[in-house]
């Protein structure tokens, strides 16, 4: 076996609650000038006074930046550095869905290191880590509360910047699927989806391995099962808590792997024409899966074995026939959108798909196989492609 490189948050606290217990992680990390990085809707909820106050009765005094946008922004960012250089911080706490947790990444590495946004963004790999980051994550989800990415978009081409390296690996996550409760059914859809497409894409990328390997079937197994339940239910809290688990143990899977045809696309679709992450994913995941399974039939008929479409006795051809039934009666039951509801022509969006994948395979770098390219060489090759 080659040496994975793995890396997981110092600290992890997953369960029921796991929130309240800020104030004890903070002082086990030697930490107590915390500025939380959230947003308008979780400060309008009462949770972040709720946060906040927890911190208070154990002496730490915490202040607040609550203007973040979704798909965080350089500009957004800008101004988050400018509100921490007002404190004296000594840790950044992210509060939030997927894009408080990257704002959070982003002002705590720019609070210590200045620079632009803009230079931290692949191939630069940014491991020196700025101020501390302590993730808690209110979606379940992208999991970017154990992973080394942060994801910021630029104002001015509307690119999203994908910024790696393990600077962005919070040191501490406290994983609370009782603040998923208030999730809508569409948000509760969406980054159900996100997460699933996490642990199948980490799994078949070609920079898998057995540590996450084992993370992404553990996801698939948990989120599976409970995706329709919880759409069905938002207070089925063994759902809640199985799909929360699942979202971070995916997130681990692929940042200890990495992702693959789909986040490539999604990316620049998300892009050009403002999808929403976890929906461009969604959109995206039957049509590239029968595209690529050809090419790792072996890895993809295991996913739906792990998934509990398929059983061992069936062949690996059938299994993966289950598995992309499955994902689009996801997409259909969950009323995922199609292309059209973003202004996206319908015939252009099928014709092009298979485009895509073709010329992906046609840039496949040696170190990838052909037909599942790393998303990173994806999002650039795609946005030429869509952008025509
Ligand atoms: N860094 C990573 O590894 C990584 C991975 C995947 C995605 N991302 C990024 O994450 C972002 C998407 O994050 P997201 O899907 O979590 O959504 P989000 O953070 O953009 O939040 C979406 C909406 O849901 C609301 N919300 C959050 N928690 C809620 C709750 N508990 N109840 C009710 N409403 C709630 C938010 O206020 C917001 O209005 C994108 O910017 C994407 O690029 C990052
Ligand atoms: C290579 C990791 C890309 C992370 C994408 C998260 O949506």
């Amino acid at each position: 076996m080659s040496i994975a490189s793995i890396a997981l948050p110092r600290i992890l606290r997953i369960g029921g609650g796991a929130s309240k217990q800020l104030g004890e992680v903070l002082e086990t990390l030697g930490l107590s000038r915390p500025l939380i990085v959230t947003d308008p809707w979780l400060l309008n909820s009462g949770r972040v006074d709720e946060l906040a106050g927890g911190l208070a009765s154990a002496g730490i005094a915490a202040r607040v930046f609550a203007d973040t946008v979704p798909d965080p922004t350089i500009a957004s960012i800008n101004v988050g550095v400018a509100f921490l250089q007002e404190g004296d911080h000594d840790c950044v706490v992210g509060f939030g869905g997927g894009s408080p947790l990257d704002s959070a990444k982003a002002i705590a590495l720019l609070g210590h290191h200045g620079g632009a946004m803009a230079d931290y963004k692949a191939p630069h790999v940014q491991d020196t880590p700025g101020l501390p980051v302590i993730a808690i994550p209110t979606t379940a989800g992208t999991g970017s509360e154990a992973t080394r990415f942060t994801i910021i978009t630029d104002d001015a081409t509307d690119e999203k910047m994908l910024c790696p390296g393990l600077a962005y690996l919070p040191v501490a996550a406290l994983v609370d699927y009782e603040l998923t409760f208030t999730k809508p059914r569409r948000l509760t859809a969406d980054t159900g989806i996100d997460s699933l497409t996490h642990a199948i894409e980490a799994y078949v990328s070609r920079r898998a391995n057995p540590f996450s390997d084992g993370m992404a079937m553990l996801a698939m197994r948990a989120i599976a099962p409970n995706l329709r339940r919880v759409c069905a239910d938002p207070m089925d809290a063994a759902a809640r808590e199985a799909m929360m688990l699942g979202a971070t143990q995916a997130g681990i899977a692929f940042s200890n792997s990495s992702v693959a045809l789909v986040h490539g696309m999604s990316r620049p679709i998300g892009a050009h024409f403002h999808v929403p992450h976890g929906l461009s994913n969604a959109m995206l995941l039957p049509a590239v899966t029968a595209w690529s399974a050809p090419a790792a039939l072996p890895r993809y008929a295991d996913c739906a074995r792990a998934m509990g479409v398929a059983d061992d006795a069936e062949g690996d051809q059938a299994a993966v026939a289950r598995l992309i039934d499955e994902l689009a009666a996801l997409n259909r039951e969950l009323e995922v959108p199609g292309p059209a509801a973003w202004g996206i022509d319908a015939a252009r969006w099928d014709a092009l798909i298979p485009t895509m994948c073709a010329q992906a395979a046609a840039s496949g770098s040696p170190a990838n196989n052909p037909r599942i390219p790393d998303a990173d060489e994806m999002a650039m090759l795609y946005a030429k492609i869509w952008a025509g």
